[in-house]
């Protein structure tokens, strides 16, 4: 397996949604020892601690929530994440989903200088593929997609100047879905594959034909991972949950297949609500899940009985 350097960036981001506890998300993550379980994997691991924005002014807005905050995060994660791009493999603890506004503004900035073409694969119950126009809650942790996609409407954000293309996205695990995001992306190239459509054919299919296309492109691969991706039942710390989500094993299928097509060049995890968990089991799982996707498996050898 090849040890990567793994760098740990806190992004206690809280104000994409009204709900507070995400703030407490690195923490948690510091606290189930997600350093320890990827050290113990081989890697190197680096802490750089947690990203805090310059104190902006509040923009006063009818209906968007934390407009001057979000911005300002958005700025200050993107540069982060272009910098630990440049030395290693960036995991973002999170912090709320509003978080991916800047690591994939960073990841699509570092591509675009590696003369790469940047995927995303996006780990969700939701699209998160409004605008700040389209959005009925004001919730700006539902924009991210939109944002990355090119959409209009994101004033007063930085421009994007690399937009990933419809084509390069992969949404997997939908099943939350408003009219607007429905009714922009229908139509557009983006590969969604919602839980219905894993019911009917399971999830590796899907996800390794999204893989070989990255592959086929010789592109980086940022993957962003939504604790509400899984069921509520395995993962209850988070906001916005939705029943009938991934199960565990197929969550570390997930992870483990993105290992071993050594694809992933980015990683959020987001959504971690530590304030609506029992007993840190939710943190705990995330650990797992992150340790999977970076090599840890359950067998060395593949399993003989279906060579
Ligand atoms: N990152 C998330 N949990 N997003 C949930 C978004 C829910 C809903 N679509 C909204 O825009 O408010
Ligand atoms: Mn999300
Ligand atoms: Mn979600």
């Amino acid at each position: 397996m090849t040890t990567q350097n793994c760098i740990l960036i806190g992004a206690p981001m809280d104000c994409g949604k009204r709900r507070a506890g995400c703030l407490m998300g690195p923490d948690a993550y510091r606290t189930a020892d997600l350093a320890g379980a990827l050290q113990s994997l081989g890697h190197k691991v680096q802490d750089r601690g947690n990203v805090s924005p310059a104190p902006v002014d509040p923009i006063a807005h009818d209906r968007l929530y934390k407009l001057a905050e979000t911005i300002a995060w958005t700025e200050s994660l993107a540069d982060a994440c272009v910098a630990a791009l440049k030395d290693g493999f960036p995991i973002f603890m999170g912090g709320d989903h509003a978080l991916a506004l800047g690591t994939l503004l960073g990841a699509t900035r570092h591509a675009a200088a590696s003369d790469k073409p940047l995927f995303v694969l996006w780990l969700d119950a939701h699209t998160d593929y409004h605008t700040p126009q389209t959005t009925d809650s004001g919730n700006l942790h539902g924009t991210p997609m939109g944002y990355i996609a090119g959409r209009d409407g994101f004033d007063g954000f930085p421009a994007v100047e690399h937009p990933v293309p419809h084509d390069n996205i992969c949404m997997l695990g939908l099943r939350s879905v408003d009219p607007a995001e429905r009714a922009a992306l229908e139509g557009t190239d983006v590969t969604y594959i919602d839980m219905r459509a894993i019911d009917e054919h399971g999830i590796a299919g899907p996800l390794n034909t999204f893989l070989d296309k990255v592959r086929a492109a010789d592109g980086h691969l940022h993957v962003s991972l939504d604790v509400d991706f899984l069921d509520p039942s395995f993962a209850p710390a988070v906001g916005t949950t939705v029943p009938g989500g991934a199960t565990v094993r197929e969550a570390h299928l997930v992870m483990e297949m993105l290992h071993d097509s050594g694809l992933m060049t980015s990683l959020d995890l987001v959504e971690l609500n530590p304030f609506l968990d029992e007993r840190g089991r939710t943190a705990q799982l995330m650990v797992e899940l992150t340790a999977s996707a970076l090599g840890r498996r359950i067998f060395d050898r593949p399993t003989r009985a279906f060579s």
